[in-house]
């Protein structure tokens, strides 16, 4: 009855979890079949070629529409409603249209090829990109990926329909008896329904509930001695008055106003906590759950300091470095409208964005700066008149993504180049509590404020879990494609650990009918930023994406989050099922889990506040949509086909048009402006990153079983089963934990130079030592014997000493010799 349903049982004990109403039922299967080909007008304003926004679908949104907000309920602390809605949305209309303004065809990461303007490498050669707009050549031609869905589906339809016209004509009567057949095992499968249920929830259980306590113990020892190690490190102010208000915080009238603006009432625990230390200019190093407003933590305090004590002269005093792209854009917004009253000036400067923009920006030494470490190096060496040795407030939102390997060059270069005497802040749901990486980035006498544990979800997170049975790891297709038609219609993230699935999963839900959009490294930026903001206004329902989109973005309305394989670490894992249940709001999160996957699973139960809860698919429903895909993998092979040779034939046109305007300007080379010089040269990045996948390739390696996988997977690329599919991904996320946990064996040291080290002038000399010094300490064992046996014969030859000792000829036996 309960799968029947759809509904869920639970893993642990009580089911105090918030509900929040499903966004569908089954019925809205057949639905979402009608809502494929509708293709609302252009936008005004808007260029041909990019994606043109369908119209809004009225059956189910409307519904899923009202019942968001009948879904929201209290918290603990009272989270107000934002009576700004949409002004992130505009933050990515903006740095759309700045993208708009300009011409694309330059190096994009095309599917499957390399990066649009490498953070760190030389710009490679001028290639065409699918979709430019602002390309005459590609303005005919291009059409979107949805577009091309359209037209594969419309044409398998039109087949269908044909196919079926000519079958009815003459087969009446079969058709009847066919019936009766299908009523039959339609019955059958039901059988089979409730034996999946009980067979997964009693072996799960058991799983779930089986604590290793050997484990447990050894951690919690390990556990006690880093407890020490951080409590000399950290001065801790987790606690905070509960009854502190916005007011009583001290801050500027303008501050206060923009709080009102955005319809703040209350500050979260986590700004309770953090703004008045902040204003104490004490280093910080936080932790709170996700959508708990950490943003505003960290601004306010900077804000309040640079109204009170105003600039001298135009230069950048406060630096605020975030991982992605797209969640600069969305730190700038917030900065923005908190200082919106203000004279304090922010400026943005992510990859993927316009240089020249942010350079001349950038020139008027803007009080705020937000961005990304490698387009911040990429200005520092290009832009003469840029320093950091103003700095005086260095922000680190998602620090511990920012000091983990993958920026580990380049923070090392940030933090030389910033001003010794700075307050540095260190934000993130998931932060490090280990003293040797925060000692990386130099903290003073640091306030450790953790209003959350680092593994803490959102607090009004429904967790759920989906069992992938051993041997069906090809199910996982058809049970998210069930889940998304039936169950979770709209306002869904979907996670994919590689961006090849994440572009397979748009193609074959947009197949389905899906409204569809794709978010992840592969994209040009403004077809990242178009995602985004179809996604937030609503003219999409799901959107899948890769862990690009899984720190920091803040997306009103997002209902759910499903992860199509578990992510790579519990540190993911928390990051990803924040992107819905923010602010106070309810949400749900649906992870697959495969017999590989289990021991995350098994942490995750571990540390829920909530019970977990299993939900369970009817089998027959898995087999259906099994069969579904099975018959669309002909259209998904049709559309990367018709993308393929788009983008070939965009390539070749400019070309041509390149080599027609050579000719006409007589130039060998066509102007491309200076070059620009890059903090690691194309060789060292390609290295770097040859070396890093090497090392993957040998963890991936070990073991008999992944070996095997691993070179099967590689072997058949081009045309994988269901199965090998998800085990990619699987073996992907496996490679990478490995990797992390490699590196936290090994020991630390400290990845930046420490500041406070007195500079050294030139290379140290080795301070000099006497020969007696030398004798007198040296305590070797050679050293030892020669002095028992005395003086050799040089020496003595040298000091003009007896050569024969006295006694004459006296032969000593061998074991008295001198060895
Ligand atoms: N005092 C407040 N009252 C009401 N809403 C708030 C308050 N502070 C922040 N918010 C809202 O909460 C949401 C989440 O904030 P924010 O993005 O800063 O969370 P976060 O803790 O940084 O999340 P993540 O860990 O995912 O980065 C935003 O929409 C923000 O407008």
């Amino acid at each position: 009855m309960l799968q029947a349903l759809g509904l869920v049982a639970t893993l642990g004990e009580g089911d105090a979890a918030p509900e929040e109403p499903e966004s569908g039922d089954s019925a809205a299967e057949e639905e979402a079949e009608v809502r494929g080909g509708r293709a609302g007008p252009p936008e005004p304003g808007r260029c041909l070629g990019l994606a043109s926004p369908p119209s809004r679908p009225q059956g189910p949104r409307g519904r899923g529409q009202q019942r968001r907000r009948g879904g929201d309920f209290s918290a603990g602390f009272v989270f107000a409603e934002k009576e700004a809605p949409g002004a992130a949305s505009g933050a990515w209309a903006e740095a759309l249209r700045q993208l708009r303004g300009k011409h694309h065809c330059v190096p994009e990461p095309l599917l499957g090829g390399s990066y649009r303007f490498p953070l760190l490498s030389l710009p490679p050669p001028i290639l065409p990109l699918p979709n430019c707009l602002s390309c005459p050549a590609q303005r005919a031609a291009a059409t979107t990926l949805d577009e091309k869905i359209e037209k594969v589906r419309k044409k398998r339809k039109t087949q269908e329909r044909e196919a079926k016209h000519v079958k009815m004509k003459g087969e009446d009567t079969e058709m009847e008896e066919d019936k009766t057949k299908e009523k039959e095992s339609e019955e059958d499968s039901g059988e089979e329904e409730e034996d999946v249920e009980s067979q997964y929830s009693s072996t799960d259980e058991s799983i779930l509930t089986k604590a290793d306590t050997l484990k447990v113990k050894e951690r919690k020892r390990q556990k006690k001695v880093g407890e020490i190690e951080t409590e000399r490190f950290f001065e801790d102010a987790s606690q905070y008055d509960d009854n502190l208000s916005f007011q009583d915080m001290n801050l500027s009238r303008p501050l206060l106003k923009a709080i009102t603006a955005l319809g703040f009432k209350q500050p979260t625990p986590i700004q309770k906590a953090c703004i008045p230390v902040g204003l104490l200019g004490k280093d910080i190093c936080a932790c709170a759950a996700t959508g708990t407003g950490k943003t505003a933590a960290f601004t306010l305090p900077v804000l309040e300091r640079l109204i009170y004590k105003p600039r001298q002269a135009p230069v950048t005093r406060v630096l605020v470095l975030v991982p992605t792209r797209e969640l600069g854009i969305q730190v700038h917004s917030v900065t923005k409208q908190l200082a919106q009253f203000s004279s304090v000036t922010t400026c943005l400067a992510v990859g993927g964005l316009d240089v020249k923009t942010q350079e001349a920006a950038l020139r008027s030494g803007p009080d705020i700066l937000i961005a990304t470490p490698g387009r911040l190096i990429d200005h520092l060496h290009n832009c003469p008149s840029f320093h950091l040795s103003s700095i005086e407030v260095l922000i680190l939102d998602e620090a511990d993504r920012m000091l983990d390997e993958y920026f580990e060059e380049q923070m090392k270069e940030i933090i030389r180049l910033c001003s010794h005497h700075r307050q540095t802040m260190l934000f993130s749901a998931t932060m490090t509590d280990e003293v040797k990486d925060l000692a990386a980035v130099s903290l003073k006498n640091p306030v450790r404020i953790f209003v959350n544990s680092n593994t803490d979800v959102a607090p009004f997170l429904r967790q759920e879990f989906i069992r992938v049975r051993p041997n069906r790891e090809g199910d996982r297709e058809a049970i998210v494609s069930a889940l998304l038609t039936r169950t979770f219609t709209d306002h869904v993230m979907l996670f994919t650990q590689t961006k090849k699935q994440a572009h397979r999963m748009h193609i074959l839900l947009g197949l389905m009918g899906l409204q569809v959009g794709e978010l992840h490294g592969n994209l040009s930026q403004t077809q990242r930023l178009e995602a985004l903001r179809r996604f937030k206004d609503e003219q999409i329902d799901v959107l899948v994406a890769t862990d690009v989109a899984a720190r920091g973005l803040d997306i009103e309305g997002v209902k759910t989050v499903i992860n199509f394989t578990m992510p790579n670490t519990t540190k993911h894992y928390v990051h990803r099922v924040g992107r819905t249940a923010r602010a106070g709001r309810a949400g749900r999160s649906v992870s697959l889990v495969g017999e590989e996957e289990r021991k995350m699973l098994k942490e995750i139960v571990k540390t829920a506040k909530m019970p977990v809860k299993a939900r369970i698919l009817p089998q027959d429903v898995i087999l259906k949509f099994r069969d579904k895909i099975g018959k669309l993998e002909k259209d998904v092979y049709a559309v990367l086909r018709l993308e393929r040779e788009e983008r070939e034939m965009q390539q070749s046109e400019a070309q041509i048009n390149m080599a027609k305007k050579r000719l006409e300007t007589g130039e060998q080379k066509v102007e491309e402006g200076p070059e620009r010089s890059w903090f690691q040269s194309r060789e060292e990045r390609k290295k770097e990153k040859l070396a890093k996948a090497l090392q993957e390739f040998d963890l991936a390696l070990r073991g008999k079983k992944k070996r095997k996988t691993f070179m099967q997977d590689t072997q058949k690329k081009g045309q994988m089963t269901p199965e090998e599919r998800s085990q990619f991904e699987i073996l992907k996320s496996q490679m990478y934990a490995e990797r992390v946990a490699k590196r936290n064996r090994r020991a630390k040291r400290a990845r930046v130079v420490p500041e406070d080290e007195p500079p050294s002038a030139g290379p140290k000399r080795k301070k000099q030592s006497s020969v007696f010094d030398e004798e007198l300490t040296n305590t070797s064992r050679k050293a030892l014997k020669q002095y028992r046996a005395g003086p050799s014969f040089d020496e003595q030859k040298r000091l003009g000493l007896a050569r024969h000792r006295k006694g004459g000829n006296f032969k000593s036996k061998s074991r008295y010799k001198r060895k």
